[in-house]
Formats: C-alpha cells, structure tokens, sequence
C-alpha cells in the first residue's frame, strides 16, 4: 500500500484501545473473585439464574452484533445504498416470536442449553446432531469475528494484524474463563456502550466536516443512496423489501429464537418475564445499532462521494474502505481514532465471549455430562472452563483459516447464519409446532436442509451469482439501473440449477427452516408419526391449533396436542411449588432434570433435603 496515505495513531488511541481491554479483564476478575466465585457450574454456565432484563437485553444485542455489522452495513449502504435499513422491518416479528413463543416453551422446560429441547422432544441423537451443527456454525463464525476488524485495522494502519487478533482472542479466552456468563453479560453491558460511542463519534464528525445535516442529506438524496421501497418479488435479487423484511425474520428467528448464545441468555433471567422483557428491550436499541451503521454509511457518501480507494490500499476490501475513510475523517482529533477501534474491538470481543460461552455450555451438557452423570460439581465446572479456554484457542486458529477465505464479511457472515442457523430453526420449528414429527423425520429433514443449503451456498459462492453491481460512485450522477441490469440478466437464465445458486442469501434462512420442516413431515408420515401419549408434554406450543383456531374443538386437539386438563393443573402446581422454594430461607439446589417425563426436584427446605418427583405436563 501507498505509505503516504497510510493512518496513525497517536499514544492516546493505543491507551483507549489499553483501557478496554484491561476494563474487560477487570469485570472478569470481579466475577472471578465475587458471587459464588464461579464453583458451580449453575454461576459459569448460566449466571446464576439470576440476571435482571437490563444487562440481559444488551448482552443479546451485542452477541450478534459484531464488527462485521459496524464495518459491513456502512459498507453496504456506501455502495448500494439504503435499501438493507429495511431489515429493521423483520426485528417486529424476529423479537415477538421469539419472546411469546420460543421463550415460553424453552424457559418453562428450564434447561440449560437449547438443544436438551431436542432430546425431550425427539431424542438422543436429534440433539447431538443439532449441538453438533451449532458448534460448526459458532466456531466458523466467531473466526470471521476476531479476523474482520484485526484484518481491515492492518490494511489502513499497519496496527499489527495477528498481534491484534492475539491480543483480542487471549484477552476474551481469560475473562471468559475467569468470569463465567456473568463476566460475559456484564462485558457486553460495557462494550456495547462502547460500540454505540465509536459509531457516534464517526457520524458526528462526519456530519460536522461534510457541512452539517442538509448537506450530507443533498449529498446522498443526489448520489441515489436513499432507497425506495423495493417490492420485486424475485427472490434472487439480493436486498428487496421481501427478502429483507421476510427472509430476515426467519435469520432473526435462527438468531434470536433458537440460537444457544441467545438461548443461554434467556434462561439466566430470573424469571420467564424478565427475559421476555429483555427480548423486548431489545427492539429499540437494535433499531439504534442499525440506524447508527446506516447513517454512518450514509455520511461516508456524503463526505467522499462513492469515492472507491482500492487502488491506493492495495486491497478491493470494503471493510478496509471503511476504516480508511473513517480513520481519515478523524485524523487530527487525538483519541477519537482509538475509540472508533475501541468500538471495533468492543463489537468483536462481546461476539466470541458470548461464543466461547455457549460453545462450552453446549459441549458439557450435551457431549459430556450425558456420559458421566456422577461427575462432581467442582469437576464439572473445572471442565467447563477448560472448556471455554480452549474454544478460545480454536477461535484462533478459525481467524487463520478466515485470513485464508475472501469475499464481503456481512455476506460471508450471513450465509453462515442462514446456511447453518436456518437448518436448526427448522428443526426447532418441527419439533415445537408439529406434534407428528419424530425422530427419525427430525434427522433427515436436518441432513437433507443442511446438504441443500450447502449446495446452494457453496454454489453461489463459486458461480459468483449473489453480487449485485454497486451504484454509481458519483454524487451528482443521475440514476442509472445498475441494479436490475444484473437481476434480470440472471432471471432470464434458463438454467434452474444457476437460478437455484443466485437465490438471495438473505432467503437462506427461510428456505433451509423450511426444507427441514417439509423433509421432516414426509418421513415422519411414512415412517410413522408420533403418537400423542408419546409427546413429551411441554415441549409443543400450540402454533396449528391457534392458527386454525376456527376449527372444531375436536381437529384442534389433534393440531396441537392439547393434554387433559388435570395434569397441566398439576404442573401449575409444581410451578407454584417452584417459586415458593425461590424464598431465601428455601434454598434450591438443582432446578431439576427431566428423564423421559419425569421431573425430579432436590430441594432444600429448612436443611432437610426433599426429593420430588412428578411427571411433566403440558403447559
Ligand atoms: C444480525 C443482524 C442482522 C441483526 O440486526 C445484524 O446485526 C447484522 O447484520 N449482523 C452482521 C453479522 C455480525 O454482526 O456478525
Ligand atoms: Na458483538
């Protein structure tokens, strides 16, 4: 790269970028040090139980929101414009579902990760298969992760690319190890201010050297950055409102409904209201971070005109565009550069400690524990941090392989998101909403959406038919149809396999869920469906039946395996039972396990140990 272009930091940028990391360090050492010290695995794994919905709020925005959004979304509008600010369309429904249906169901069953769901509902292996999957798309996932910021950072700065990718990796792997999922949400609370900082600082600069908010308005009103509504139903072409607003409810179900990191959140609230309201608290501030990467990208129009700098950076990367551009509007104003890589680091860190959370949660209690169910508390928790330790180290080596990879990180990440997510979202939507799929459906419905998926994916990544041609860079350029000059070309090909390969990525996760689920009901039907006696009870919500509710009492039963009312009176009862031992002088020991319908509760009441055991109704 051209040296005379190259950014700077001054010694106060390199001592904010210090000050987060050590500030993340030091709420890992507090979590370290205080609370029950993380000897448990109920504290490192699931906080306790105890969380309020603040912090648990911005903990599951921050998860997801990693560097690749602060540095793709800008990107994106940079070159395409607008039109992917519709995406905040799809929060209504991604964050309502997920809080009225998902939450209930998983909350009340009290597990502690996801995919136990899967064994009560289907079996065994229905849930190694689903903890499997999820693992894949977590560590692939949190590589692009730490890579994306370390990588376009090096590109503009010189700041040391694996030295940075070290230090953000190790520095996450101790915290997390040290802290456990109270660290990590507390991190995220701070982080995620930090992130929200960063991109505020870009805009307001921006704003203030491109002319104030009527200028940069003209600016991008004139570049045909503001989008209209796009309602072209083709489902190849990249971002209209459909696959937006449609397709990315279903990506923000696989996220924000079934997702284990999410999911673990969830059930770390103290009560099943705490965390519904934290999915609701969660609308408006991801509405924020969106419009924050939106308008960050809009105000890079408006400042460098569609200007393309690829030549002098030596890199076509639009990550290391943004950076470029960013470092150069707040060149000269000493910390404001360290804070808007603060802001990087913050969005990456809070990503992988979530991740490297999860990961170990969902390899204790679905690989491990399964298999030594003696094992002692204490060893136990030693193992989860292990765990977490060296899902760190993985995280690494993934940022290696990424380093490998090309392409734009948002694609990249959403791809995998609606590639692996979208198969696991089907087959939580099987197992919820259709009470005849069995276990046998279940496992072929997820092979034959994950193989689909992957031969979509890995298809359209090599015929190059997802790219869309950005808009004209110039600000006073008159519209020209870049755009559908590439979408028809490609629809009026006649090869279905290549159209198949140019579906919109952002149809990904709405096309995979629902391949699992068709797959799924076909075989469960031939190899016979699941009786309604053999249902685990409380692990179906009662979709059809509230779909159809104009239906005959007697159809509505069978839709939605209705249990006889006795026994859901009897599971009030114990849910009563339940929060009566929450009371201080009534310590709960082990929330219970669930076996084959049978629930069994150790319980402490005035130090005599009780034993409860009941069978498991619906709700
Ligand atoms: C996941 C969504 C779509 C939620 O708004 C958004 O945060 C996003 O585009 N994220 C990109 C992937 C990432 O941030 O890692
Ligand atoms: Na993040």
């Amino acid at each position: 790269m051209d040296p005379s272009i190259q950014k700077h930091f001054t010694v106060v940028d390199y001592v904010i970028f210090a000050v987060l990391l050590a500030a993340s360090m030091g709420i890992g050492l507090y979590y370290a040090l205080s609370g029950g010290r993380q000897r448990t695995t109920q504290e490192f794994l699931m906080a306790d139980r105890s969380m309020r919905c603040l912090p648990v709020s911005l903990s599951l925005i921050a998860s997801f929101q990693s560097a690749v959004a602060i540095i793709g979304v800008p990107a994106e509008i940079y070159t395409h414009g607008t039109q992917y600010w519709f995406i905040g369309c799809a929060y209504v429904l991604g964050l309502l579902i997920p809080a009225h249906v998902f939450i209930p169901v998983l909350y009340r069953l009290r597990l502690s990760s996801a995919y136990q769901y899967l064994e009560l509902r289907f079996s065994k292996a229905v849930r190694i298969c689903g903890t499997l999957t999820f693992i894949f798309q977590m560590v692939i996932y949190m590589g692009v992760c730490v890579y994306t910021p370390a990588f376009a950072l090096n590109a503009v700065t010189g700041f040391e690319l694996w030295g940075a990718v070290l230090a953000t990796g190790l520095v996450c792997t101790v915290y997390t190890t040290m802290g456990g999922l109270k660290a990590v949400i507390w991190t995220d609370v701070f982080q995620t201010i930090v992130m929200f900082a960063g991109q505020l600082a870009v805009i307001v600069v921006g704003v203030h050297q491109t002319g104030g908010v009527s200028e940069v308005w003209r600016k991008v009103w004139e570049g045909n950055r503001i989008s209209a509504l796009d309602l072209n139903p083709d489902p190849t072409e990249r971002h209209t409102f459909w696959t937006l607003a449609v397709g990315g409810v279903f990506l923000m179900l696989s996220l924000y409904g079934v997702n284990q990191a999410q999911v673990q959140r969830y059930l770390s609230a103290r009560t099943e209201k705490e965390a519904v309201r934290s999915c609701y608290m969660v609308f408006p501030s991801l509405q924020l971070a969106l419009a924050l990467s939106c308008v960050m990208g809009l105000v890079m129009f408006a400042r460098y005109c569609g200007e393309d700098p690829s030549d002098k950076l030596g890199t076509s990367s639009r990550d290391a565009m943004v950076i470029y551009f960013v470092m150069d509007m707040l060149q000269g104003l000493p910390g404001l550069p360290g804070l808007f890589v603060a802001c990087l680091f913050s969005a990456a860190l809070s990503t992988i400690s979530s991740a490297f959370n999860s990961l170990a949660t969902v390899t204790m209690e679905d690989l491990i524990k399964p298999h030594f169910p003696a094992m002692s508390e204490a060893r136990a928790t030693l193992l989860s941090k292990v765990l977490a330790m060296s899902y760190g180290l993985v995280c690494l080596a993934m940022a290696y392989l990424t380093h490998l990879m090309g392409d734009s990180v948002l694609q990249v990440a959403l791809k995998i998101f609606g590639m692996v997510g979208g198969p696991i979202l089907g087959l939580f939507c099987l197992g919820m909403f259709f009470p005849w799929a069995n276990s046998v459906g279940a496992v072929t419905g997820l092979g034959t959406g994950l193989s689909v998926s992957f031969w979509i994916g890995i298809g359209s990544i090599i015929s190059h038919s997802s790219g869309t041609k950005p808009l004209p860079p110039d600000c006073s350029s008159s519209f020209l149809s870049g755009n559908t000059t590439t979408v028809t070309q490609l629809s009026a090909l006649s090869n279905v396999t290549l159209s198949f390969y140019s579906l919109s990525y952002m149809w990904y996760s709405a096309f995979n869920c629902f391949t699992v689920i068709v797959i799924g009901l076909i075989i469960s039907f031939l190899t016979g469906p699941m009786k309604e006696q053999d249902v685990t009870p409380g692990t179906i919500y009662p979709l059809l039946g509230t779909l159809f509710g104009f239906l005959p009492a007697r159809l509505k039963k069978k839709l939605c395996c209705v249990t006889p009312l006795g026994q859901t009176v009897f599971v009030i009862k114990v849910f009563h039972l339940e929060q009566h031992l929450h009371q201080p002088d009534k310590i709960f020991i082990a929330p219970f396990t669930i076996s084959h319908k049978i629930i069994t509760y150790v319980c402490k009441t005035n130090d005599i140990l009780i034993t409860l055991t009941c069978t498991l109704a619906c709700w």
